[in-house]
């Protein structure tokens, strides 16, 4: 029989003076013991994030979490500690130390790592290109996956893209005089999704067609479930961003999944992509056809010398599919839905790009890339739609290496998580001049050299080594997305504000608009 607990512990006002000094001196011995061996405590930050991770864990699992590291720079200054263990840096001479080139040997790379972060997006239990954090491991998967996106590749892509972008436009055609206002984020990310799943899989995954994300993922019994393949995406990817800020998180997770759906339906999530992904990707595999999609050129290149596709190879595969279907998605329908906003709130920026527009597109055809892929207005509009929005808005993680490193003054530490956040620094006047919350394409446009300056601190595709390996094509989708529909439509807005929330990147989730056609 288990002794009776007793429960008859003295309350501090109980205890004898004598006692009661004993108690205090401990605390405020172990309280000194943690502040000196805190090699970060000259960093302002928030007082809980100097003790607990859960501070910037709770905000991120809110979708906030860009917006109260933006604070606290305001409130503490350019360097701030977001987590005992990570400092927040929002300088410009900070951000060719921490994220760009050195170089070693052939390779060009970075001596700050992927922090451990990445680790929480690993997927089918294989890294890909974006989650590996070893700089050797990464040179080589980037070395392959980047000749999928070859300037060549890129030229290829281009039908694809054409193609999805006429099934797009033929369904907001058939919308337009409606009444009941549409959400243009849902049709963005239904484009974006059959595109990416075209190039990634070998075919549209339909979205587009039938009006609906729903689609079929196997359970580990070999049946078919119906899965929303974008909250698939958003579910896993806001997961891996709140798991990765601590490395105890993830078992964290798996306790409070069974009372908090965010983190049960975030798990779930991530094992039913793979399971897609895979069932694609072996689909495709099975039928020995070469398209020159991203997927057959990862294909070629790893099959180049006669090697057959093994079960590690099909896992890499699957890994990679993920990742492009997470990163190159609702990204791209982001930003477009954010631009087309930030262009329809500001009258004089779009009569301007509409008269450029204009002069080279006829409002009865849908744009294709040569028509648009040069035009500057075009191009300041969605460079300073990216900087003031900020797809990309949080700090990309990296670990300081060896000897540490001195920023504006103050030490950090080897081995403290480092980031430069991509939403305050787009926003900081030394870089952009006295007015960076206004949306003024102009500011690109004033002098080439100044247009040079300014892209050193759009960290909207990242930096250096690790930056976005599908920068061209997400530009490609971009330019041809926002021509089409600012010409070709009269776009009524009926949100007051463009809904969006933060996961890993910072999403539009609503935009509701009337359509009807220009000059028709
Ligand atoms: C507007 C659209 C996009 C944005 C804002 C964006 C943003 C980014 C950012 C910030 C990174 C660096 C992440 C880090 O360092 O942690 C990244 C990496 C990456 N992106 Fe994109 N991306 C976009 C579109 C795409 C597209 C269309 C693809 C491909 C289909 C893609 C594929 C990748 C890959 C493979 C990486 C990993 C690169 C590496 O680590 O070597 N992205 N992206």
């Amino acid at each position: 029989m288990l002794p009776a607990l007793n429960l008859d512990y003295p309350m501090l006002s109980e205890l004898h003076p004598f006692q009661f000094h004993i108690v205090a001196a401990c605390l405020l011995l172990v309280a000194m013991y943690v502040y000196y061996r805190d090699r970060l405590r000259t960093v302002p930050g928030p007082v809980l994030a100097r003790w607990t991770p859960l501070w910037l864990g709770y905000h991120a699992r809110m979708g906030r979490r860009y917006l109260v590291v933006d604070s606290a720079h305001k409130k503490y200054g350019p360097i701030v500690r977001i987590t005992p263990n990570h400092v927040s840096v929002a300088h410009p001479s900070a951000v060719g130390i921490v994220y760009g080139h050195i170089q070693g040997g052939a390779e060009a790379t970075t001596s700050f790592d992927k922090s451990a972060f990445y680790d929480a997006f690993v997927s089918a239990g294989t890294p890909s290109v974006f989650s590996t954090r070893s700089r050797k491991d990464h040179a080589f998967k980037r070395r392959i996956v980047s000749q999928a996106f070859s300037y060549r590749a890129l030229e290829q892509f281009s039908p694809f893209i054409q193609a999805n972008v006429g099934v797009f436009v033929g369904r907001l055609d058939a919308m337009c005089g409606d009444e009941v206002p549409v959400n243009l984020v849902t049709w963005l990310n239904y484009l974006t999704f059959d595109v990416l799943s075209d190039l990634a899989f070998g075919e549209p995954l339909g979205m587009l067609a039938s009006g609906t994300s729903i689609v079929s993922v196997e359970q580990p019994d070999g049946t078919l479930r119906e899965e929303d393949a974008i909250a698939l995406v958003d579910g896993r990817e806001h997961l891996s961003a709140v798991l990765g800020i601590n490395p105890w998180f993830p078992l964290l997770a798996k306790v409070l999944s069974y009372s908090d759906s965010f983190f049960r339906y975030g798990i779930e999530s991530s094992s039913g992509l793979a399971d897609f992904a895979r069932r694609n990707v072996s689909k495709r595999l099975n039928s020995g056809a070469y398209r020159a999609d991203i997927l057959g050129k990862l294909i070629e290149a790893r099959t180049r010398d006669g090697v057959e596709v093994d079960e590690s190879m099909l896992r890499e595969l699957v890994a990679e599919t993920v990742t492009l279907l997470s990163a190159g998605s609702d990204t791209t329908a982001s930003s477009v839905a954010a631009l087309v906003y930030l262009v329809k709130t500001h009258p004089e920026v779009h009569r301007k790009l509409v008269m450029e527009l204009e002069s080279s597109i006829s409002v009865q055809e849908i744009p294709t890339h040569p028509q648009v892929k040069d035009l500057p207005y075009l191009q300041a509009v969605i460079n300073e739609g990216l900087r003031h929005y900020a797809t990309m808005a949080s700090g990309l993680p990296r670990l300081v290496p060896q000897g540490g490193v001195e920023l504006l003054g103050t030490y950090i530490p080897a081995g403290t998580e480092i980031s430069v956040p991509a939403y305050t620094l787009q926003h900081e006047e030394s870089i952009w001049g006295g007015d960076p919350e206004v949306f003024r394409p102009e500011r690109w446009l004033e002098a080439p050299e100044k247009g040079q300056y300014l892209s050193k601190y759009l960290l909207t595709f990242g930096k250096g080594p690790r930056a976005c390996l599908g920068k061209n094509l997400a530009y490609m989708e971009t330019q041809l997305m926002l021509a089409t529909v600012i010409l070709r439509y009269n776009i009524q807005i009926e949100s007051d504000v463009l809904e969006s929330t933060e996961g890993f990147v910072h999403k539009t989730t609503g935009l509701m608009v009337k359509l009807s056609r220009r000059k028709c």
